[in-house]
Order: structure tokens, then C-alpha cells, then sequence
């Protein structure tokens, strides 16, 4: 019996579960009947080109904006005012008040709710020890962040939603964000993050939606997603040592710059035949596909560009 439970996939209930979601401004359909679903303790990603309707579908479930039709539920009933409760967001520009401290910034947003993270506890998980006292003006990119985090967190939500979190900031600052979103989960937080950095929700996200044209036009984790779609792995050759002495329609390479990628899905057959060809091999790189492979296949569009 025992043994029988163990094989019953553990199933989790949703805690937001958006269905037929439907947003029509004058003239333009922004979201277009998207439905996925939010389990709890899990970070979320929304992903998309420019236009694709992922701050309309927030904004709607942020209760910014008033969906056209569709459903939204939140712990199983529709979402509305507890919802609204227990949500944090961090937004990609908050205008803070001039001339006050990271301090007193804090102070005044836990003002605004009935119950509030102690400031101690809010300092140490955001990492704003050493900026206790500066001008909310001299922040660096970073520290901003992190400010604007513990600013989301402020009421102790349940839910957070991270709009770009990590946009402009350095590689370093950046991982430090990570690091401090990693924790916010580890506590049972659930987290809804919108990023175009398809590293970032690879390295964060239990789960990604791609969304289209309005549209989710993929769902799963990241990793799922890529054992779905492909199959096959990258060779990566500077297009100057890429010059093969013979015809090998097997040797199709797509230029990309000063680079060139070959697919292959038997590595060995692969550098088999490159070396029949003739083609050195010393810069050779060999890399898996990656969320910014998919999204390109799915989307037609390339994020890092
Ligand atoms: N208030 C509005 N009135 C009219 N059209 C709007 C409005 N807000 C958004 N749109 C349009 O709806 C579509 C979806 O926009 P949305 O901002 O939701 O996309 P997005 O995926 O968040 O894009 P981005 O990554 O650029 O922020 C776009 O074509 C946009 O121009």
C-alpha cells in the first residue's frame, strides 16, 4: 500500500489559475484567450517578444487593468480582494520620494498595510545592511533592486510578482538577485516573474509560459520544454576555420556573425565527418540548446537581439 502511494504523482493544486483570458484595447486584441496556471511555491515565468500581452496579463491579474472576458482564480475561488492581500509587487520603476533613506523608505510603504515584515528581517533577506542610510537617489542599479524587492515584500505576500527584475543591471548584481528570489521561494513564496533574459528563467523558473500574439503558445519547465522540441545539439565554429573540402549536405551550417552553428544529433557522425572535410577543430564548442533556441523556434524571434 505503502508502495502504491509512493508511485501516485504528488499532485499540487494551483494556486492562480488563469482561463480564457481575454483583453481587447480599441483596435488591438492584446490577450487572446491565454490560460495557464500557478502552483504554489514555484516561480512562474512569463515569457514573450515586445507586444506579446505579458504586462497586459499581469496588469489584469494585479488588478490594474479589468480583463474583456475570461476567469481567474486564485486558491480555487476567483480572485478578488484576498488575492489582492497577499500579493507583492515589484514593479519596474517605483518613483520613490526625494531625499529620504533606504531606511525611511521602508518605514513609509509598511505604513500602508495593516501587517508588515519586521525591518530587520526585511534588511537582512533583501542584503540592505550596508545602505541602511543612504539617499534612495544615490542607489546603484542593484541596490535598487534589492530596495524595490524588500519594498514587494513589505507585506509579507504570498504571491510576488517580478516584473524584468534584473534589466540593466551587471552580471554580478544580477546574480545577486537571483540568489535573493532563490530564497523569497525557498520560504514557500510563490513567484510570478516576466523577464527577457532566457538565462535568468532557466536558472529561476520551476515553470515558463511562452506567450504570442496574446496567445500561450508553450508550457512546461524549462527542461521539459527543451527535451520536447529538440533533439539534437549545437557545434559552434568561427566561420574563418569553416572552409570543408568536400560537399557534405549532412554539414549544413547557419552563419550567426563571425560564427557558424551546426545541429546535430549524433555528435560523433558529426566531427566524423568535419574532420573528413578537412576543417580544424581546435575552436570547436559543442553546447545543448537552450530557452533562447526555443524561443526563437517558437516565436520566430531572437531575445538577445
Ligand atoms: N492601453 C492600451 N491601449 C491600446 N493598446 C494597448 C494598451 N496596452 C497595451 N496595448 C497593446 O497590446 C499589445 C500587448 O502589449 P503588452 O504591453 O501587454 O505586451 P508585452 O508582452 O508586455 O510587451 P513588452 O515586452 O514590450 O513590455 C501591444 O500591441 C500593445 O501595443
Amino acid at each position: 500500500m505503502a508502495s502504491l502511494s509512493r508511485r501516485i504523482p504528488l499532485i499540487v493544486p494551483a494556486l492562480i489559475e488563469v482561463r480564457n483570458l481575454v483583453k481587447q484595447f480599441r483596435g488591438v486584441r492584446a490577450v487572446d484567450g491565454a490560460s495557464f496556471s500557478i502552483r504554489k511555491g514555484t516561480c512562474f515565468g512569463l515569457l514573450g517578444p515586445n507586444g506579446a500581452g505579458k504586462t497586459t496579463t499581469i496588469e489584469i491579474l494585479e488588478g490594474i487593468t479589468s480583463p474583456t472576458s475570461g476567469e481567474l482564480f486564485y486558491q480555487g475561488e476567483p480572485l478578488g480582494r484576498r488575492f489582492r492581500d497577499e500579493a507583492g509587487i515589484m514593479f519596474q520603476s517605483t518613483s520613490l520620494q526625494e531625499h529620504i533613506t533606504v531606511r525611511e523608505a521602508l518605514k513609509l510603504f509598511a505604513r500602508l498595510y495593516p501587517r508588515s515584515v519586521p525591518l530587520k528581517d526585511l534588511v537582512a533577506s533583501c542584503s540592505l545592511e550596508d545602505i541602511l542610510d543612504r539617499d534612495t537617489h544615490k542607489l546603484s542599479g542593484g541596490q535598487r533592486q534589492r530596495l524595490l524587492l524588500a519594498i514587494a515584500l513589505v507585506n509579507d505576500p504570498e504571491v510576488l510578482f517580478l516584473d524584468e527584475p534584473t534589466t540593466g543591471l551587471d552580471p554580478q548584481a544580477r546574480r545577486r538577485l537571483w540568489d535573493l528570489v532563490r530564497d523569497i521561494k525557498q520560504r514557500g513564496k510563490t513567484v510570478l516573474l516576466t523577464t527577457h533574459y532566457m538565462e535568468e528563467a532557466y536558472v529561476l523558473c520551476d515553470e515558463i509560459a511562452i506567450m504570442d500574439h496574446g496567445r500561450i503558445i508553450a508550457e512546461g519547465s524549462p527542461k521539459a520544454l527543451l527535451a520536447e522540441h529538440f533533439h539534437d545539439v549545437v557545434l559552434d565554429l568561427p566561420a574563418e576555420d569553416f572552409h570543408p573540402d568536400r560537399e557534405d549536405p549532412e554539414l549544413t551550417a547557419l552563419h550567426c556573425g563571425d560564427r557558424v552553428e551546426l545541429l546535430s544529433s549524433d555528435v560523433n557522425d558529426t566531427i566524423r565527418r568535419l574532420i573528413d572535410a578537412g576543417v580544424p577543430l581546435g575552436r570547436l564548442q559543442i553546447r545543448e540548446r537552450t530557452l533562447d533556441d526555443l524561443f526563437l523556434e517558437l516565436t520566430g524571434k531572437d531575445l538577445r537581439k
